[in-house]
């Protein structure tokens, strides 16, 4: 929040970051358990200057306060929802319930409890954990106004082959030979944008961005991996990230651009030998794993009419 104090521009904002919480929803026909492990963190941007140059904290909704919300408004949920719209509904609550608040941030880190399957059936009420993070972080005004970006954090992937890097610039500084078979591993982050732009246009069905989320995922991996006999060759990071994130703008009209950040973890060929004789000679088989360095390899696209 924006203000002139003291003949100075001021901003400011306050919260409550990585409030941790876990909802259990118990389905009383079936008594099959759902559940979702949340870590929320909340920035409201409200009008409380007094509390920074007066002293004065009567404006102020405690970050303590912001805690406790996060729990209440979980007991509230009496149907299970998204990480997406359980963000929106608590960030509403601090726009409509305080008139000092305007703006509510509110970030939702989920981790990736997954139902077990026992003898290949779906267990009622045991989860294991997975991997890669969902995420959602929302913008919610006054007025209603949304800003929805989802995300994906941890997602690593590799390949053994259909992968190569040929044709880069070669100068006095560069040793690393062309090839069209290497290794090809990263650790996806995706950031996504929605286009719905107030809390009142956001889908009905209260899980509508879980499936989402899945679908992106399956989406940013079956890219990356081509089909399951043949693959896909890549000719670089940079020309996968591309692909991957035209695969989710051409496949998920509701989301107006996408981030990724794809680091290039290395896979060194293994090769030793003695003055005497060649102990190990690389033929595409044993690798020397690293994560650092690592090349980072980063983009944004969006459609032409898009914010981000
Ligand atoms: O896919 C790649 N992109 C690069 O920019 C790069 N640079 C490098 O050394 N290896 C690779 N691989």
């Amino acid at each position: 929040m924006a203000s002139k104090v003291e003949g100075f521009n001021f901003e400011q904002r306050h919260g409550k970051a990585r409030v941790r919480v876990a909802r259990v929803w118990r389905n009383k026909s079936d008594n099959i358990h759902s559940m979702v492990e949340w870590n929320v963190s909340i920035s409201l941007l409200s009008d409380c200057v007094n509390s920074y140059v007066r002293d004065d904290n009567s404006d102020i909704v405690a970050t303590d306060t912001m805690k406790n919300t996060v729990y209440v408004k979980a007991k509230e949920c009496s149907e299970q929802l998204s990480a997406e719209n359980f963000a929106i509904l608590v960030a509403r609550h601090f726009t409509s319930f305080y008139k000092q608040v305007t703006t509510a941030i509110v970030k939702i880190v989920e981790k990736p409890w997954e139902r077990v399957l026992v003898n290949g059936q779906p267990h009622d009420h045991g989860f294991k954990l997975g991997s890669e993070k969902h995420t959602a972080e929302v913008t919610v005004q006054k007025s209603g106004v949304l800003k929805l970006t989802s995300g994906i954090e941890g997602l690593s992937v590799l390949k053994t082959t259909k992968s190569g890097f040929e044709g880069f610039i070669r100068d006095q500084y560069t040793a690393l030979p062309e090839t069209r078979e290497r290794m090809l591993a990263t650790e996806v982050t995706a950031l996504w944008r929605y286009s719905y732009e107030s809390v009142s246009s956001i889908p009905r069905n209260p899980l509508y961005f879980t499936e989402r989320y899945l679908d992106v995922k399956k989406s940013l991996a079956n890219t990356f991996f081509g089909p399951p006999k043949e693959g896909v060759y890549s000719a670089s990071v940079q020309g996968t990230l591309f692909q991957m994130a035209k695969a989710v703008l051409n496949r998920f009209p509701d989301i107006s651009s996408i981030q990724l950040k794809m680091p290039n973890i290395h896979f060194l060929p293994v090769n030793i030998s003695s003055k005497e004789n060649t102990i190990v000679k690389f033929n595409d088989d044993v690798f020397l794993p690293t994560d650092e360095p690592h090349g980072s390899i980063e983009a944004s696209l969006s459609r032409f009419w898009s914010k981000m």
